[in-house]
């Protein structure tokens, strides 16, 4: 079945690749962003309706000119750091645009919903695997912006009816084949991106935060899954909200943890500057040792699985990206 899908945050990083993997599907899509952090260039397919989702206005000019059928909400400021040091600016992106999406969706009548959730919303991991059973308890603004949002989709289900499903992504990593679009932040706090650009010999440093946290090399781990593997899930969440009501959430990752000197090594292999090197720097505050996602319910409800699970390919699709970036 060809749905209408508004896609807002369409142009940033995940939210395009999105876009993408949706018309590629037969899909119809309208891009809904503020290009805060979103690119022009990156909303290749559908149309560009540049507002905010905080504008209950604006969103019902958006919804009246088109019947939607389901939308996905990529939009969210996502910058742990900059989330403790303004903590209102974040509730007000992620928790007050949420809510004034979702009152539009239901102003409107569009019952489904996907939402990028994160890793974020489980705080200091107690096991080494993440499954949806883990507490949350976010240690930091933006992981707690992402379970209120939660929190409103389970009482929006409730109450109205709203079908939601929020996938909690790990680290969003790598870019499409197809060279079209990719990862580009400004700053940009990532680790692979931050590791390509030194390794490219573009004059910065590569700073890696921390060597003496309780892991196998002192550096964090984390689980890189790749962003068309996550609009794939994107995609396989869409159908799934056709015959399962309420709200529902899916932790999405590879399942396997690489440390941040892992990832150094991968770049070096990969981009082959061996001699890449880099300065200790102290740890970075918000990280946890070790996020490891257990995405045992994603594959089984979705039918999901990754596909692009070995870091040095995960981390060439971003290099060939970086390499020749659009935008
Ligand atoms: N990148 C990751 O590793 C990662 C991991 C977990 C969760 N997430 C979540 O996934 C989503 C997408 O992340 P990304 O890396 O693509 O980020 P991004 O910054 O590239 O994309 C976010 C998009 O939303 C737009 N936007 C932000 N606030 C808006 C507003 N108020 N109104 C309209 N548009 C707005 C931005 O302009 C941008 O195009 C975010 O919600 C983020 O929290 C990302
Ligand atoms: O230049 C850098 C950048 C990162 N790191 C380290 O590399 C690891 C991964 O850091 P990233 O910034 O690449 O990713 P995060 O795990 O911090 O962030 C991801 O997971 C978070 C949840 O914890 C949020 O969801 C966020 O949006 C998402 O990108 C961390 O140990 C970090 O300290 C460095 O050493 N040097």
């Amino acid at each position: 079945m060809n749905l209408n899908v508004l896609v807002c945050g369409g142009a940033g990083y995940i939210g395009a690749h999105a876009a993408r993997w949706l018309a590629r599907a037969g899909h119809r899509v309208t891009v809904l962003d503020n290009l805060s952090t979103g690119h022009r260039q990156a909303v290749r397919w559908g149309d560009l309706v540049e507002a905010d989702v905080r504008d209950a206005q604006a969103l019902r000019r958006a919804f009246t000119a088109q019947r939607y059928d389901a939308v996905m909400h990529f939009c969210a400021l996502s910058l742990v750091g900059e989330s403790i040091a303004r903590p209102y600016v974040y509730y007000d992106n992620n928790v007050g645009g949420t809510l004034t999406l979702l009152q539009a969706m239901r102003e409107a009548g569009v019952e489904r919903l996907v939402f990028s959730s994160t890793a974020a919303v489980f705080g200091e991991p107690r096991q080494p695997l993440i499954d949806e059973d883990h507490p949350t308890a976010p240690i930091n603004p933006y992981g707690a912006s992402k379970l209120m949002a939660e929190r409103m989709l389970a009482d929006a289900g409730q109450a109205y009816g709203l079908r939601s499903v929020a996938l909690r992504y790990f680290n969003a990593a790598g870019a499409t084949p197809s060279g079209e679009i990719g990862e580009s932040h400004q700053p940009e706090t990532h680790l692979i991106p931050n590791a390509l650009r030194a390794a490219m010999g573009n004059g910065e440093r590569l700073r890696l935060f921390g060597n003496d946290y309780p892991t196998p090399d002192g550096t964090c781990v984390r689980d890189y899954v790749h962003v068309d593997d996550l609009a794939a899930a994107h995609l396989a969440a869409l159908e799934y909200l056709h015959d399962h009501p309420g709200a529902h959430r899916f932790n999405l990752g590879n399942g396997q943890g690489f440390s941040v000197l892992e990832v150094v090594e991968a770049v070096r292999q990969v981009s082959g500057r061996r001699g890449l090197s880099f300065d200790w720097e102290p740890r970075r505050a918000g990280d946890p040792p070790m996020l490891v996602a257990a995405s045992a319910r994603a594959r089984q409800a979705l039918g999901w699985s990754p596909r692009h699970t070995d870091l040095c390919e995960i981390v060439a699709s971003a290099w060939r990206w970086h390499a020749q970036p659009r935008y």
